[in-house]
């Protein structure tokens, strides 16, 4: 049987009367990509912050890697976090900082005892694994967008974590770089064995890299499958989801 590496069963979450997660149930196994689909403030972030133990769910259970994330202390929570990778919406990089400097920046702080070989290895290693070795001494502003995407995402690489959580992963890029990304994040699960859980609202990302999608609709996953399976669906929601995404693409 696969194993899985996230576990979500009954999740609820409310603030105040905005009841935003009403029992969802999510499963991510190893190796796979899930793409997680719903409009703007459905709740796919409050999901993410739940997670990685930012925010505390108010009932059911949440287990990463086999262990319920509001049960750990903070020591714990932080090893746990290590080993999962937080691509953010706006890649963040630091722009007084090489794209070497940006990439050493959470070794220095999370990995002890590494010689400047090892590090240097590192660097190279995933900077090699995004396709931008050449970039190695330029700053952060001499970069596309698309680049500074994937330097981001080479950074959350660096600490060889366990869990891919994009999100947003294409948000503000032009199509051909969009496919540029959909295929790097495909590629990512294969050369770094990573489990992967994408945050969107783009069809096409969600087509391209979703070994299986799930639509967060009302407060619950009300579909999931593969691509075809969920926009099979007769669910007037899910149809106006799709009809919308691809008119305005
Ligand atoms: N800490 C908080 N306190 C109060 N309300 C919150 C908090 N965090 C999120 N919310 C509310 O929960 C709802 C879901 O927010 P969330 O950020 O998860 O949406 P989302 O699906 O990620 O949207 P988007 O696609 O626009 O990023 C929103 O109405 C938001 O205002």
């Amino acid at each position: 049987m696969r194993e899985k590496v996230i576990e979500i069963s009954n999740l609820k979450k409310s603030f105040g009367d905005l009841h935003v997660l009403r029992g969802v149930d999510m499963e991510l196994y190893r190796g796979e990509n899930l793409v997680v689909l719903g409009r703007s403030g459905t709740g796919k972030s409050v999901l993410i912050k739940i997670v990685v133990g930012l925010l505390y769910q108010d009932e059911g259970s949440c287990k990463v890697l086999g262990q319920e994330v509001e049960a750990l202390p903070l020591k714990e929570l932080n090893k746990l976090r290590l080993k999962i990778g937080f691509s953010f919406q706006n890649s963040a990089l630091y722009d007084s900082m090489t794209v070497r400097e940006n990439l050493e920046f959470p070794l220095t702080r999370n990995v002890k005892n590494l010689t400047k070989a090892e590090r240097d290895k590192r660097v190279e290693d995933v900077l090699d694994g995004v396709g931008l070795l050449a970039t190695i001494n330029q700053m952060p502003s001499e970069l596309s967008g698309g680049q500074r995407k994937r330097i981001g995402i080479a950074r959350t690489l660096i600490l060889n974590p366990e869990i891919m959580l994009y999100d947003e992963p294409t948000a503000g890029l032009d199509p051909i770089t969009c496919v540029e990304i959909n295929n790097l994040i495909n590629q990512v699960n294969e050369r770094y064995h990573t489990s992967s859980i994408i945050i969107t609202h783009d069809l096409t990302c969600a087509k391209m890299t979703g070994d299986r999608v799930v639509i967060l609709l009302d407060g619950i996953f009300s579909s999931q499958g593969t691509f075809e399976e969920v926009f099979r669906s007769e669910d007037p929601r899910i149809k106006s989801f799709y009809d919308y995404n691809f008119i305005n693409t």
